[in-house]
This record gives structure tokens, sequence and C-alpha cells, in this order.
């Protein structure tokens, strides 16, 4: 999307220095930064520190982590362990194993000496489907959101909630839960989002910041603030991303998504999923059982990143010497919960025959 008028992906190919370069978002919103990848162990740190983040984006930069691997050594042996090398770095979004298989499926039959080409290929055909698939999904979500604007008094703004950063920086471009978003804007149906700000690493300022330079109306809240707002009648719709959906629609995502969503439940308030179809771990069914929940370090629970006085960029202890922190990074939202699921392929009810519907391709694959 766009930054000050320029339109930005958030990682692209620099084919003159055959170097991918990324928008390093542990900076953001306070200050943009652009860097370069340029060896595997850039890539790995850059998704451990979170420097990207978002499934897609994971996996996209996986895939360009592939391509790397292959144009230093492109024996099977260095495929499955740069394989291993980039599947270590986080365990819970299923688009970082999606694209890794997905590349090691293509690559295993190719010649070693066409290996590097075909690899960086595919990772480029993996940003472009992101690129589409988000799209499509903001014009299913925009549907869903013109029906809501249709029943209030013209002028009056679809209220929207999200949780964590969904956007553009968590994709290739677009975003999940945020394309509907950006899509009906620029349909001209008003909206006004509330973000959460969602502790610790207070992804919603990114969120925040993406909504921002778009233009589109917006209000930066606590985390513990949406069940309130539900009450009083100020939430038509919640919208958030997911980081795994089971095949019978588990849905896992960043920490308090479940909350929102049993106060959605609890209020009546519609709560539907962005799901883009990498997103989906056909293998699993009971994602509370089933997906591993990263444990992130209790340092960013006890300190806090931002401006201070002096406009620069700091960090500060929140909580006291020795205290310590507990910081498992996601949560899983039962079906139950989950009003329904906006694909690329269109809005399904959130279990196993909805997502049948849609992907039967894949479905039968599962079992
Ligand atoms: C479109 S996926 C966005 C998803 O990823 C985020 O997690 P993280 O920032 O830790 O990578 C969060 O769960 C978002 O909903």
């Amino acid at each position: 999307m766009k930054v000050n008028g320029k339109h930005y992906r958030s990682l692209w190919w620099v084919e003159s220095r055959g170097e991918l370069e990324i928008i390093d978002q542990r900076w953001l919103p306070h200050d943009f930064r652009i860097e370069a990848l340029t060896t595997m162990q850039d890539y790995a740190d850059a998704i451990v520190e979170m420097r990207v983040r978002g499934a897609p984006l994971i996996g996209a930069t996986a895939a360009y982590g592939m391509a790397l691997a292959m144009a230093q050594d492109p024996s099977d042996a260095n495929m499955d362990k740069s394989w291993d090398f980039l599947d270590r770095t986080r365990p819970t979004a299923i688009n970082l194993r999606w694209a890794l298989n997905r590349c090691r499926e293509a690559l295993r039959p190719v010649a070693e000496g066409n290996r590097a080409d075909v690899a960086l290929k595919l990772a480029h055909e993996i940003a472009d489907e992101d690129v589409d698939i988000c799209h499509s999904i903001g014009q299913h979500g925009l549907a869903l959101i013109r029906e809501i604007a249709a029943k209030k008094p013209v002028g009056e703004p679809v209220r929207i909630l999200t949780h964590c950063n969904a956007g553009w920086l968590a994709t290739v471009d677009w975003g999940t839960a945020t394309s509907p978003m950006y899509q009906a804007f620029d349909a001209g149906i008003p909206l006004h989002v509330w973000v959460d700000e969602t502790r610790p690493r207070n992804q919603g300022a990114l969120t925040s910041w993406e909504l921002g330079s778009h233009g589109i109306p917006h209000k930066y809240i606590v985390d513990n603030a949406g069940g309130h707002l539900m009450q009083h009648g100020l939430v038509d719709l919640v919208i958030v991303g997911t980081d795994r959906t089971t095949r019978r629609g588990d849905v896992c995502n960043k920490i308090g998504t479940y909350l929102k969503a049993l106060a959605a439940h609890d209020n009546g308030v519609p709560f539907y999923v962005a799901l883009p179809s990498p997103t989906i771990d056909w293998t699993v069914d009971d994602g509370v059982a089933e997906i591993p929940i990263e444990e992130r370090d209790a340092f960013e629970v006890t300190h806090v990143q931002g401006l201070n006085a002096d406009g620069k960029i700091s960090t500060v202890q929140v909580s006291p010497n020795g205290t310590q922190g507990g910081n498992p990074a996601f949560d899983v939202t039962p079906n139950r919960l989950v009003t329904g699921l906006i694909t690329e392929r269109g809005v399904c009810a959130a279990t196993p025959e909805g997502l049948a519907a849609l992907f039967p391709e894949m479905a039968k694959v599962s079992g």
C-alpha cells in the first residue's frame, strides 16, 4: 500500500543486487526502515525478531530464503538443511511450513543446475499470489461491509473492530483483515475502525499507521476495551486475521483474539476471520489441542518500546525488577464463536463443510 504517497509492498526483490529488501517492522510506526537480507541468518533473524511478521509475509520471506539457499548450494542436503533452519524460526503460522514445503516439493525433481532459477521464480509467484489472494479477500469482505452499511442511516460509518495487524504489513500487499476495509473505504463507504493496541508487541500501532496513511478514521484502544464497546452497541463487525485455521474452522490468531470472539458472541456482534487458503492447516481438526502456540521472550511483556519526549525510539521497563513475564503469542478461537471465514474464494461457515465447499480439492486430500 502507500507510504507518503509512494506504493510499497512489504518486501521486494532487487534484481540488480540479487537481494530481498524488507521493511523492518520493529521500528514502525515511528521510523520507516528498509533493510536487505543477504545471508540465510538474515532471513532467519528477520522472522524470529519480527522484522517481518504476519503469517503470509513469513511464508513469502521463507520462500525467498529457499531461493538464496539454492543459489548458494543447490544440493538436496542443503535444501533439507535450509528447510529445517527456516522452519525452526516460528512455530505457529502455518504459512511458513506451507511455503517451505511448496518450495521443496517443486525443487526436488529439478536438476541442481536449475534450482536457483526455479526457486527464485517460485518465490516471486508466492509473493504475487498473496497479493491476488488478499485483494480477493477484500472483495468478498467488501460485500459484507456493504450489507451492513445499507442498514444504517446514510453517512453513518460502519464500525469495525480489529485485533493485531492483519494489514498489508502482515502480507505482501492489501492485508487480510484490512483488505475489506481499504476496499470499502475506497468504494466510499464511511468507516470507523477500533484498533486494538494488541499487547505486548502493539501491532495495533502498525494497523493505525496503515489506516492513517490511507485516511481511514480509526481509534487506538486498549485490548480490554472491546467488550465494553460491543456492550454499548459501538461495534458493527469484528474482522481479524489468522495464523493457522484448522479444517473444521478453529482459528489461531494473535493472543487476545479468543477474548474478542467471546465478547462478540455475548453481544451478537458478527465475528469474521479473513483467511487466505495457505493459512488453512488441513492436517489439523482441533485447534486448541493441536496448534503449537509460540511462547515468546518475556522481555516483550516486561518492557515496551515507544517514542520518548525527545522523539527518540526507546524501550522502558513496565514491570517491577525481578517479576517474571509470561508471553504466549497466540490463542485459538473455537469455530463455534466464528460467524464466517472470508477467503479468496468467498465467505463460508467456520465448519468442515464450509471449507470443503470452497476448497474441495484440498478437503479431499486431507481425507
Ligand atoms: C495476516 S496474518 C496476521 C497475523 O499475524 C500476526 O502475528 P505476528 O505479528 O506475531 O506475526 C497476528 O496474529 C495477525 O493476526
